[in-house]
């Protein structure tokens, strides 16, 4: 039986943050200032909190500027377009991340579309996704850009592969697919519909698991040599009364026998997505100031 590799996330994320950090000292001369990134965090949610607080710590590393904005889960919809509209207009804001999910009152998509696109780091605006989906230049989603750097480290050159996308989300699935798509691969979108999902995924030379359901995807679904990117971070149970563990959407420990490479949970695609929003920060104030970015970002 052989083993797969186990693709280092971590270890990738931060070679991009120090390349990332490189191009904002460059910017930072060029410019006579950092790039800033503002994320706005609505409510208490705690693991949220706790995503924002290292995003604010990296991008502090990277050196650019962090403005974190914490406001209460009974804002109203129009204070909070306020403040976007108030950040869309700071020249020293170059990037704003909204922290998703929103409380159930607030309309995501008015949020989203009040976001100036030029600014739009998670990539989330109509405006990206369509330039995306044409192949225009846009600011692309961070967790689905961060899991193509990784396979393109794997694997080169994509064109002709089979690839199966799980997951149909905006933030992950669809942009995912676009990614893949535009790298010439056959492409197969799978979501909680498909008829006998075992079998599509057997066909996959390469597998982007993003259903948020704790190790659904068996290891005797994948073909053997298949490369595997989980996207899905679940907080399980752990044998220790009170405990809890993150798992992907993959079952890894079976299905490391079948691939040729597999990202672990933690320490995967979740580092890289934090990485890809800081490059993405330094791409949107590059364009912001008609300053070239840095190659190979
Ligand atoms: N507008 C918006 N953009 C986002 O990008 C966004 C969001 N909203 N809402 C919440 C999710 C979640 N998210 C994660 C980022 C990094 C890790 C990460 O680094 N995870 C570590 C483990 C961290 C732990 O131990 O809990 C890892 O996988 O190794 C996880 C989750 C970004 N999100």
């Amino acid at each position: 039986m052989t083993i797969g590799k186990i693709i280092d996330g971590k270890l990738f994320a931060a070679g991009l943050r120090a390349q990332v950090a490189e191009g904002v000292a460059a910017f930072a001369d060029a410019a006579g200032r950092k790039p800033g990134l503002a994320v706005v965090l609505v409510g208490e949610d705690p693991a949220s909190a706790v995503y924002v607080r290292s995003k604010g710590k990296m991008t502090v590393e990277a050196g650019m500027e962090s403005f974190e904005f914490k406001r209460p889960d009974s804002i109203g919809q129009e204070d909070l377009l306020d403040l976007i509209e108030e950040l869309n207009e700071d020249d020293r804001v170059d990037g704003i991340l909204v922290q998703l999910p929103l409380p159930a009152h607030i309309n995501e998509a008015a949020v989203i579309a009040a976001i100036d696109p030029a600014k739009d780091v998670d990539g989330f605006h109509i405006a990206n996704a369509g330039k995306l989906a044409v192949g225009e230049k846009a600011l692309v989603p961070c967790t689905p850009l961060g899991c193509l750097m990784l396979l393109k480290d794997e694997l080169g050159d994509l064109s002709g592969l089979e690839a199966v996308v799980i997951g149909r989300s905006n933030i992950v699935g669809k942009p995912m697919a676009q990614l893949l798509l535009q790298e010439s691969c056959t492409v197969t979108v799978a979501h909680s519909r498909t008829k006998d999902l075992a079998s599509v995924v057997h066909r996959a030379d390469i597998v982007v698991a993003a259903v948020g359901r704790p190790e659904m995807v068996k290891g005797e679904w994948i073909k053997p040599g298949a490369t595997v990117i989980d996207v899905g971070i679940n907080r399980v149970p752990a044998l220790e009364e009170g405990k809890t563990r993150l798992v992907g959407d993959v079952a890894t420990a079976e299905a490391i026998s079948h691939v040729r490479a597999i990202t672990p949970v933690p320490g995967g695609v979740g580092p890289m997505t934090i990485a890809v929003l800081l490059r993405n920060t330094l791409v949107a104030a590059c364009a912001r100031r008609g300053i070239a970015a840095p190659d190979g970002l």
